[in-house]
């Protein structure tokens, strides 16, 4: 098959030739797999034949509000069976950063958390204290002269800020994580994903993107990314599943961050699904702005049900 557009999967041959064409599937979770609690069609099903034809299955999602042991539990829900190495978020991928990276220790360095229980959870499991996130005194009211945040003074032994998708933001959380962002470099600013929206059956809501973007414009510091489509997070992946990028295909709903993630990590090609933000017209355009996808489909329950 020669073309040098995308190519839609909507037809047996083609699928089939998807198929054949790779070993391991990286799957984007949010807008591929499900919307919120909404599982997309014939999703379990997809999966399955997947496994019956030994290929490797890997999930990556720049979602940080849930930790991979939640992420296991939210497949379970929908009777399909993941186990927790199968899963990279981007709250995994800011807390391999903090440790691998920044260097930050354990008992001596802390983590203020703008974001939900999916980045503290990954922090903890590696030995980091965090403060912030779900702590229910931030969901009061804000007051700086009673704020508990701020009246006894900021934890001298933060030394980075991880800021993901809050779904409970408010100025009480803005306000203070903006405290230990003016700390200046000795706070790192870490940000776990760009995508400024998160799709919902439905609707388009405000992602981790937008939520960042205001602590970046009130501290005037830009943070570094790590889930999608930083290399990093990619590297990690290849190096723990062992992965031969020729014969691996990303699977993704969002073209600046998925299709992206695959086409600069030299992945053997990409798959564009258009269950979650992006569009046909989107898929086909030629721009700076970001890759096209090698294949693209209505939705990734397609390859199934074309071939079964
Ligand atoms: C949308 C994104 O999740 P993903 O699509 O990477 O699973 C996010 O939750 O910000
Ligand atoms: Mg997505």
């Amino acid at each position: 098959m020669t073309t040098d557009g995308p190519i839609k999967i909507e037809s047996k041959g083609v699928a089939q030739e998807f198929l054949d064409s790779f070993d391991t599937f990286l799957f984007d979770c949010d807008g591929v797999l499900w919307l919120g609690t909404h599982l997309l069609p014939s999703i379990r099903e997809t999966l399955e034949l997947l496994n019956k034809l030994g290929k490797q299955l890997v999930f990556v999602t720049n979602n940080s509000t849930k930790s991979r042991a939640s992420y296991c539990k939210k497949f379970a829900s929908f009777g399909i069976s993941v186990t927790e190495d199968q899963i990279f978020t981007s709250g995994y991928a800011s807390a391999v950063y903090a440790r691998d990276f920044l260097k930050l220790e354990p008992g001596r360095d802390k983590v203020w958390v703008f974001g939900e229980s999916g980045i503290s959870e990954e922090l903890g499991l590696m030995g980091y204290e965090c403060l912030g996130g779900t702590d229910p005194r931030l969901d009061e009211p804000f007051d700086h002269k009673s704020s508990p945040f701020l009246v006894d003074g900021l934890d001298p032994a933060v030394r980075c800020v991880v800021a993901g998708l809050d779904t409970k933001i408010n100025y009480h959380r803005l306000a203070v994580s903006l405290q230990y962002l003016q700390q200046g470099e000795k706070v790192h600013f870490v940000g776990t994903n760009v995508d400024s929206t998160f799709p919902q059956k439905g609707f388009i809501f405000p992602g981790a993107g937008s939520c960042i973007a205001s602590l970046a414009c009130s501290s005037g510091r830009t943070p570094t990314y790590c889930g999608k489509p930083n290399m990093n997070m990619l590297n990690t992946i290849v190096s723990a599943k062992k992965l031969d990028r020729s014969r691996c295909c990303m699977v993704g709903d969002r073209l600046n961050t998925d299709i992206r993630f695959g086409v600069e990590g030299k992945l053997g090609g990409t798959l564009l699904v258009l269950t979650g933000i992006e569009t046909e017209e989107r898929a086909l355009e030629v721009t700076q702005e970001h890759p096209r996808p090698r294949f693209y489909a209505e939705k990734l329950g397609d390859v199934y049900e074309l071939t079964r």
